[in-house]
């Protein structure tokens, strides 16, 4: 659809792109990325024909862009400008309805029923249909940006290019704008070309992005292989952390504020512990990087409260995470902010201990009883009794900093500590007569100050997962004693 070759352009004797290449397909969402002043908006200009190119070649669907009329050209491309503030009024229709000038032959141009069907039609898609005979200047600048949206689409254009599309726009109409762009690509094979300041975004939506920095292309490919961290920060020179989007295969970079990395913790330990009869916590001071399978708070994010809630060994709640939240409001804790986990086992029969090192430290804490062991290995045999109370519960605490790897790792080598346990303890699963591996309601989660030294693994080799084996070994060893001790008393 769109050809460009060795492109060389800018102003009066200030040159800004400098050899810039790269093709776009037909029904492509092809972003433009990369610092101010880079040549974003230059290169826009250039394939609109508003700056002449010094060398090098635009060809759009065959043919060079300086061998189109205006109006030709008028109905492949539109244009959808920055926005700037309107000096002029019209109404909204007017505006819209400008879209079609592209379409009238001649001197006296009739206003045809297509014509109005597709105003009335691009004015719904955009949702600036109520506000047609308000007057533009009168448009808040978000709905001057849909406005002027409907007028590029009023064009019917092959290929539409925008400049910085959602920035007046607020979450909502920005991701309508967005999906609506793509589902006419997807759908119409209308070609987007987009200048985005919004990285994220731009990973969303488009299956290309086009990374300048300096009037040179950096990169051009889909999102995943531009938005690659060390690029990123050099291109933008600031630090930034890439991770995936919670529901969608795509990467989006976060920004990592210097004040935050600057940050030292205090040593998470028995110190912020505090054991009553119906709940244990440990409070942390900040927000803590958790991994975990509590009742609340599972999975990967930021906490500061960690409970384990006795309940009775009867307890049965069909909706039991909005049970346990409401026992948190309950008693002042966010449910948001806390891992909550549950337990039928007397909480003072929970160990715990603080492991050091030079550099880092770890502080582990178990609570255990062993009724539902379960030899994972014998699946296939049936059981479907709840005996109580008999859930493992594994909290490690880390100080220092944790990559993903070893969250992950830090479970696993807990988990392996953990079967050992099972084994040296004779722990046998009641409906197979076999050792066991663990119970059958086992929780775990790993949480890490993210100061300090960094652990790229947790694995038995490392120095971290050997600490973090012993702890999970000797805590739990002690957790199952106290436990065995209290039910035969
Ligand atoms: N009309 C002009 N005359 C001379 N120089 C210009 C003109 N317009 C832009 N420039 C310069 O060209 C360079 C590239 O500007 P451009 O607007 O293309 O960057 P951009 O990447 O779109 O930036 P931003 O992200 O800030 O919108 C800048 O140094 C800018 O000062």
């Amino acid at each position: 659809m769109l050809n460009v070759k060795n492109l060389t352009a800018g102003y009066e004797a200030k040159p800004i792109l400098k050899n810039v290449s790269f093709d776009v397909k037909k029904g492509e969402f092809f972003g433009i990325a990369g610092p101010n002043g880079c040549g974003k908006t230059t290169l826009l200009k250039s394939l609109t024909h508003l700056i002449k190119k010094e060398n090098g070649e635009i060809i759009l669907d065959g043919k060079p862009i300086e061998k189109y009329s205006a109006k030709d050209f008028a109905k492949k491309a539109a244009v959808l400008p920055q926005m700037s503030p309107q000096t002029f009024s019209y109404t909204v229709k007017e505006t819209v309805a400008l879209g079609r000038y592209a379409h009238k032959r001649g001197l006296f141009h009739t206003w045809t029923e297509h014509d109005e069907q597709i105003v009335q039609s691009v004015m719904e898609q955009t949702g600036v249909r109520h506000l047609e005979s308000a007057q533009i200047s009168e448009c808040s600048g978000g709905e001057q940006q849909r406005i002027f949206l409907a007028q590029a689409l009023a064009q019917e254009p092959e290929i539409l290019l925008l400049d910085e599309p959602t920035n007046h726009l607020d979450l909502s109409f920005q991701k309508e704008l967005m999906d609506l762009l793509k589902q006419w690509t997807l759908e119409r094979k209308l070609t987007v070309i987009s200048i985005f300041h919004d990285l994220n975004l731009a990973s969303l939506y488009c299956d290309r992005i086009l990374l300048m920095e300096n009037g040179e292309v950096m990169a051009v490919d889909a999102p995943k292989k531009v938005l690659k961290e060390e690029l990123i920060e050099e291109v933008y020179n600031t630090s930034i952390q890439k991770q995936a989007h919670p529901s969608v295969a795509k990467p989006q970079m976060l920004l990592v504020p210097e004040y935050i990395e600057k940050n030292q913790s205090p040593e998470i330990n028995d110190s912020f512990l505090t054991i009553g009869e119906s709940h244990l916590v440990i409070q942390s001071p900040m927000p803590l990087k958790t991994l975990s399978s509590g009742v609340t708070g599972a999975g990967l994010g930021w906490h500061r409260s960690f409970m384990i809630r006795r309940v009775p060994p009867e307890y049965s709640h069909l909706n039991y995470q909005e049970e346990m939240a409401n026992y948190l409001i309950e008693n002042d804790f966010d449910p948001m902010e806390t891992v909550g986990f549950m337990t039928a086992v007397n909480l003072e029969d929970a160990a715990y201990h603080l492991y050091r090192a030079s550099a880092f430290s770890v502080f582990i804490l178990v609570t255990a009883g062993t009724a539902n062991a379960i030899d994972a290995s014998k699946h296939e045999d049936f059981r479907d009794e709840y005996l109580s109370p008999g859930t493992i519960n594994t909290w490690i605490f880390v100080n220092g900093k944790l990559s993903e790897e070893a969250f992950i790792q830090g479970i696993v080598t807990a988990t392996e500590a953990k079967v050992k346990v099972m084994q040296d303890e004779e722990i046998i699963d009641p409906t197979t007569g076999t050792t066991a591996t663990g119970t059958s309601t086992d929780s775990i989660s790993i949480a890490a100050t993210q100061s300090g030294e960094e652990h790229p693994f947790a694995g038995t080799m490392t120095a971290l997962g050997q600490m973090i084996s012993r702890g999970v070994y000797e805590c739990t060893r002690k957790a199952v004693h106290n436990y065995r001790k209290r039910i035969s008393n």
